[in-house]
C-alpha cells in the first residue's frame, strides 16, 4: 500500500492515484453557470455523499461524471476503466411501451456475475415477484429496488445514486440505505450518493461533499457540521452532528416519525 493510501486510509490504483478525479469542473448554459471550479477525486470503494440545497448543480454533477453532458472546463479522469451504475433520481416509463421488469434487467450484461451472486440481488432486492410486472405499474419503492438492482447486475465499480429514496416509505428507506451500506464483496464499490437525507449523511462515516455551485465545504461528518458553511445551509435544520446531540436536531430519524 503507498503512503498515500496508507495516510489517507484510501483506496488507490496501483499508480497511487483514485479511481476518478474532476480537475476545476465549470458547467454553463450560456451566461449561466450550473456548477464551477470543482476539484473532487473518487478513491476505489469510497461512498462520497454529496448534499446542497435545490438547484445547487448536485444533478449537474452527476451528468457530467455520466459523461451525459460536456464540461465547459476542466477534465475527469478516470484511472482505471469505469464501469457507471447509476440509479436515477426519477425513472418514467410511457405509458404506451410495455416494459417488464425482467426486460429491464435482461438489459444487464450477465457475463459480470455469477448466476448465485446475480441470484442473491434479486433476493436481496425481493424482485422475484415482481419480474413478470410492468414497470409502469411499480410502486415507487419497487421502483427504486428494480433500478438498484439493474445497476447492479452490471457489478459497477462507480455507483451513483441520486437521490433514490425520493418517494420512499421510512420504513423501506431505512432498509435501502442499509443494504448499500452493507454490499457484500462481490459488489463492493465506490458511490456518490446524492442525498437531501441529513440524518443518513451525517450519522456515516462517509466523505461528505457539500454543493452550492461551488464546493462550499467538505470532510467526514462530525468535521462538516462545525463549518460556517454548513450552518448557513442546513444549521436550521441540523444545529449539532446528531450523534452527539440528537435533541438539537429538528431532522428526525425515520424510526422516530
Ligand atoms: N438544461 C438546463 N437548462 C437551463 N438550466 C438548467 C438546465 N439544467 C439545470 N438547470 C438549472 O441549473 C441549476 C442546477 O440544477 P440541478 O438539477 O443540477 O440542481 P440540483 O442540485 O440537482 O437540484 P435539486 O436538489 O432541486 O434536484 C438549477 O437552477 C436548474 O434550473
Amino acid at each position: 500500500m503507498s503512503l498515500l493510501a496508507q495516510s489517507s486510509n484510501k483506496q488507490l490504483t496501483s499508480n497511487g492515484l483514485p479511481l476518478l478525479s474532476l480537475n476545476g469542473i465549470n458547467y454553463h448554459i450560456g451566461p449561466q453557470c450550473l456548477v464551477k471550479n470543482i476539484n473532487i477525486d473518487i478513491a476505489i470503494n469510497e461512498t462520497v455523499s454529496l448534499i446542497g440545497p435545490n438547484g445547487a448543480g448536485k444533478s449537474t454533477l452527476v451528468k457530467l461524471i455520466l459523461g451525459l453532458i460536456t464540461p465547459t472546463a476542466g477534465k475527469i479522469v478516470a484511472h482505471q476503466p469505469l464501469q457507471l451504475g447509476y440509479v436515477p433520481q426519477r425513472f418514467t416509463v410511457p405509458p404506451i411501451l410495455p416494459l417488464r421488469v425482467k426486460d429491464l434487467l435482461a438489459q444487464a450484461d450477465k457475463r459480470r456475475l455469477t448466476s448465485e451472486q446475480r441470484q442473491f440481488i434479486f433476493d436481496n432486492l425481493s424482485l422475484n415477484h415482481l419480474l413478470s410486472r410492468q414497470m409502469l405499474h411499480l410502486s415507487g419503492g419497487e421502483t427504486q429496488r428494480v433500478l438498484l438492482a439493474r445497476a447492479l447486475l452490471d457489478k459497477p465499480n462507480l455507483l451513483i445514486l441520486d437521490e433514490p429514496m425520493q418517494g420512499l416509505d421510512p420504513d423501506t428507506e431505512v432498509w435501502l440505505y442499509q443494504f448499500i451500506d452493507e454490499l457484500p464483496d462481490f459488489l463492493r464499490c465506490a458511490m456518490l450518493v446524492v442525498s437531501h437525507d441529513l440524518h443518513w449523511v451525517m450519522k456515516g462515516s462517509r466523505r461528505v461533499i457539500c454543493l452550492n455551485k461551488h464546493i462550499c465545504c467538505e470532510g467526514q461528518p462530525s468535521e462538516l457540521a462545525i463549518t460556517a458553511e454548513f450552518q448557513k445551509l442546513f444549521g436550521h435544520h441540523y444545529e449539532q452532528p446528531y450523534v452527539h446531540q440528537p435533541h438539537a436536531c429538528e431532522h428526525h430519524a425515520p424510526s422516530e416519525l
